[in-house]
């Protein structure tokens, strides 16, 4: 097959479209075998005797490597290496690797470009996405040296999988050196030593030993398929680097977008549509209210009503994005898709060095949770919160203020009485069922659960809330007014409601005292617990006459049943149970009807005050609320079962989950400068709600593996699924459903030119406060995971881990108030994955800074952890900025293979924040 430079696509990793990877035509290709989830190859490359086109010159070279499909004569650009200056027998740091979905056969052609580069300044407008069909620029800064190709087959079938191929020039006449393709396999050690690369200690160039073996066996220890369900679209990426020893390490970094990006706000959405929609209907069975509560009432209806409406809109909108993983930056202030976390990865990489066993580390990259759409004009959510809530409390005098945490209580409640009550009807049926089976057995274990859920549905009311929102509500209708002036309990406690209200001192002002008749509502509420008495005692003594006994004691349990009607009911038949259980559980149905209605509606009542206030922004408030949660939920959920299925094999890990919970911990690189201190203030509220949501580990029970979230704003439970093999394998309580909590983290550290604004004439306030704050709640988690894991547990991990040490340090860091202090980050960045946490990196779009902070993460990992020789630091750094996974991410975002800083921008960023020359520039963002 002729090889066409012209025609060639645009380099990045992106896959053929479906169709064209699929469509072999009548061809039948060889696969190469692979180990499922494993790169199907993967190998390094170095030149020897390279000859410079003009005498005397170094060379600065780097090999572009292309791929030819075989059903196709064109050529794809698919990967490069990094350039390495001043020799004539480079040795790459950066491999090739192709994932296990990418389109490559035994017949697929591999051609490799030498280029010298003369200025490494122009050198990224090779990779710029061109408009499909149109030629490639031409390129500037460097030069052809020469080129070679093989096919994928003979490279897999050589001696010892190692090709060394003459480059030749482009008449394909003079040869101008050798370079071999070497086929790795991760998860075997090269036994050889590393010499003759260049180092980068100060411009000197030093060499050390390098012989790569061959590899022997294949691996396949990262078999995680189940991951495959939610991770979409691999970019994989390869390198090796030297230690401090002068053996090989190789990393594999790998970036993959989640299907989660779409689903959980679909699941999200469709929640508050159904709790939306339920509280609607409550507050239309509201019942009859006075002229001033209900035109309050369908001024709020109508704009809830829109609001579902809005809600609803929106969901049909993200249900046409089927199978879509990703949004890119460039789409973040779309209306449709403001639901959706902007550029969510998971950045992984994959650590093989001959000092330790493999080693992955993950971080979750994504835009920080913010309203776009809605814009920072006016703040973020956490001054509007802030603000909203000083206003209802100062200037309220059209309805009842109840505080947020009474708010959040009545929607507590609420949820537990619509949860509870068909829960009861079903024990009680069941119990019926028993009874009808006259099965003492079964009997007892229905009544046992029926007690259990009727004693948490009487407990759900022991609050003096209920009490004063029934009193509320009593006023409230027509005709309630109350005969004695409202007279404060205590402090928080200060007037009633009249019609119209008068103006009222805020704090709660919720009423209380008046001739209305509190004992009714502790009848009916007693009633409920006294009919499930009566039910005990029927089935004890109907247990014990069936038994053959005789009237053993009176069965009562606290002697608060009616004894008459028990005792009337057992001189009936002995096997009629149904029939002598039957009227009991109407009764308890009855009782708790009665309450429920009661409960609902004054309960509603709170919550049309807080919807009273100020429509329509508290209802675009709580939008916002819902759009940044959504997008911080999307990486979480993606985070925890990334970590799990990670995980799985590690008891402490999973004693930690269900003992203490998981850290999680995000940092967050936006300056406290113009729409940043908005997009900071959403991300804040946006991780603490997190504390709102709680996993459960279930079985899968089909294919799909989907997460599935329930609950309400106040309360979500994201339901996880595990295939039964590894579901078996989790601790009793995980099975059993026990909830395992996440306790999120935010550590923000501003590095651009606008963060040097804020510092210089603006305000870091924000950030502070923020990082203070949130060493409080890690400091708080530390403490429990100290307490809660057992003491064997917590010997070794003193002994491996100094994390009091660490944690002053990060405090004096907080505490120090120095300018762009990044020292902070990698401290919480250390804490969190020491404490088996979920580390995320955020900025507004987690493309460009997120980029220059994970692969900094990275390649300090590496140093710290791993033994990178330190002559190796910024060379690797500057392989995974160049060729890295991150420049394809900025290419999928904005088809661009820039950064988007320019030099001035880059001045006022810390050092090791800073790309390599020729990878960044003025990009369309
Ligand atoms: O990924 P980011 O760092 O948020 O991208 C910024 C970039 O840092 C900045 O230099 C540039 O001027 C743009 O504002 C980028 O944001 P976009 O959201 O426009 O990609």
């Amino acid at each position: 097959m002729e090889i066409k430079e012209e025609g060639a696509s645009e380099e990045g990793q992106h896959f053929l479209p479906t169709p064209q990877a699929n469509d072999t035509g009548d061809f039948q290709f060889t696969s190469i075998q692979k180990t499922p989830n494993e790169p199907q190859l993967e190998f390094i490359l170095a030149c020897k005797d390279l000859v410079a086109p003009v005498r005397d010159r170094k060379l600065n070279t780097l090999v572009q490597i292309s791929v030819i499909h075989p059903a196709e004569q064109g050529l794809t650009r698919y990967s490069s290496t990094e350039i390495v200056e001043g020799t004539r027998d480079p040795l790459f740091l950066t491999g090739v690797t192709f994932p296990s979905e990418y389109p490559i056969y035994e017949e697929t052609k591999i051609k490799l470009t030498v280029y010298d580069v003369k200025d490494k300044s122009h050198d990224t407008v090779r990779t710029s996405v061109l408009p499909e069909h149109k030629d490639p620029l031409p390129e500037v800064g460097r030069s052809f040296l020469g080129y070679a190709s093989f096919k994928v087959g003979e490279l897999l079938k050589s001696k010892e999988q190692l090709l060394a191929l003459s480059l030749r020039t482009s008449d394909g006449g003079k040869v101008v050196g050798t370079i071999e393709v070497s086929v790795v396999k991760m998860g075997e050690i090269e036994d050889g030593e590393a010499d003759h690369i260049t180092t980068d200690v100060q411009g000197q160039k030093c060499a050390l030993v390098c012989e790569c073996t061959a590899p022997e066996s294949v691996n396949g220890k990262d078999n995680l398929p189940f991951l495959n369900a939610v991770l979409k679209n691999p970019v994989c990426k390869l390198y090796r680097f030297p230690t401090s020893d002068n053996k090989w390490m190789r990393i594999r970094e790998q970036m993959s977008e989640s299907i989660l990006s779409f689903h959980i706000p679909k699941e999200l959405i469709s929640l508050h549509i159904k709790e939306d929609l339920c509280r609607n209907q409550e507050l239309k069975e509201l019942g009859e209210l006075s002229p001033h509560w209900d035109n309050l009432r369908k001024n709020v209806l109508t704009h809830c009503d829109q609001m579902v409406n809005m809600y609803q809109d929106i969901l049909t909108e993200l249900s046409k994005e089927t199978g879509s993983s990703f949004k890119s930056s460039s789409s973040k202030g779309e209306k449709t898709l403001e639901f959706v976390p902007v550029n969510l990865h998971l950045q992984r990489m994959h650590v093989h060095s001959p000092h330790l066993k493999d080693a992955l580390y993950d971080v979750i990259t994504v835009g920080a949770p913010a309203a776009h759409f809605q814009g920072f004009k006016n703040g973020g959510l956490r001054k509007l919160l802030h603000r909203f809530e000083m206003e209802r409390r100062n200037t309220g005098y059209q309805f009842i203020y109840y505080s947020p945490e009474n708010t959040a209580k009545a929607k507590e409640v609420l949820s537990n009485i619509n949860q509870l009550q068909p829960l009861i009807a079903t024990h009680a049926d069941l119990l019926l069922n028993s009874a009808s089976q006259h099965s003492p057995d079964s009997l007892k274990n229905s009544l046992k659960m029926l007690s259990e859920k009727t004693e948490l549905f009487v407990h759900a009311f022991k609050d003096q809330l209920v009490r004063s929102a029934l009193l509320a509500l009593y006023t409230a209708r027509p005709g309630g007014v109350l005969k004695k002036p409202p007279s404060p309990k205590n402090s928080t406690e200060e007037s009633c409601p009249q019609d119209p209200p008068p103006p009222m001192r805020r704090q709660d002002s919720i009423p209380h005292h008046s001739d209305y008749d509190e004992e009714e509502w502790d009848r009916v509420w007693a009633n409920v617990g006294k009919s499930l008495n009566c039910i005990i005692a029927m089935v004890d003594k109907l247990i014990e006459r069936d038994g053959g006994s005789e009237a053993g004691g009176d069965g009562s349990q606290d002697g608060e049943e009616d004894p008459s009607l028990v005792d009337s009911i057992i001189t009936r038949p002995r096997e009629d149970w149904y029939e002598q259980l039957y009227p009991l559980i109407l009764t308890l149905k009855d009782c708790m009807g009665e309450v429920v209605n009661r409960a609902k509606q004054s309960l509603t009542f709170v919550l049309l005050q807080e919807l009273a206030y100020s429509l329509p922004q508290c209802l675009m408030l709580t939008l916002r609320r819902d759009i940044v949660f959504s997008q911080a939920l999307a990486g979480l959920v993606c985070g925890f079962i990334i970590k799990l299925h990670t995980s799985l094999h590690d008891p402490g890990f999973l004693q930690q989950l269900h003992t203490v919970g998981l850290i999680v911990q995000y940092e967050g690189l936006l300056s406290t400068y113009s729409d940043e201190i908005g997009m900071l203030e959403d991300m804040a509220v946006g991780i603490s709600d997190l504390k709102k949501v709680a996993f459960k580990i279930i079985e899968a029970k089909s294919n799909d593996v989907l997460p599935v979230i329930t609950g309400r704003r106040e309360h979500y439970v994201v339901e996880v699924k595990l295939p039964a093999r590894m579901f078996e394998a989790l601790p009793l309580q995980i099975k059993e459903g026990q909830l395992l909590h996440v306790h999120p983290v935010l550590f923000n550290v501003g590095i651009n030119e606008q963060q040097t604004l804020a510092e210089r004439f603006g305000d870091v306030s924000l950030q502070e406060s923020i990082n203070q704050e949130n060493f409080e709640l890690l400091k708080e988690y530390y403490t429990i995971f100290m307490e809660k894991m057992p003491p064997d547990y917590i010997s070794h991990f003193q002994e491996q881990n100094d994390l009091k040490g660490l944690l002053e340090n990060l405090h004096q860091n907080i505490q120090a108030k120095k300018r762009k202090n990044v020292e902070i980050m990698w401290l919480a960045a250390t804490i969190c994955r020491k404490l088996n946490g979920i580390r995320f990196t955020c900025c507004k779009s987690a493309k460009d800074r997120t980029s220059m902070s994970v692969t900094l993460e990275q390649c300090s990992i590496l140093r710290d952890e791993h033994q990178l020789h330190k002559d190796f630091f910024i060379r690797a750094l500057d392989c995974m900025r160049r060729e890295g996974c991150r420049i394809e991410n900025v290419l999928k975002n904005i088809k661009c293979r820039k950064y988007a800083f320019n030099m001035l921008q880059l001045l006022a960023f810390p050092k090791y924040y800073r790309p390599p020359e020729g990878t960044y520039g003025k990009a369309d963002t």
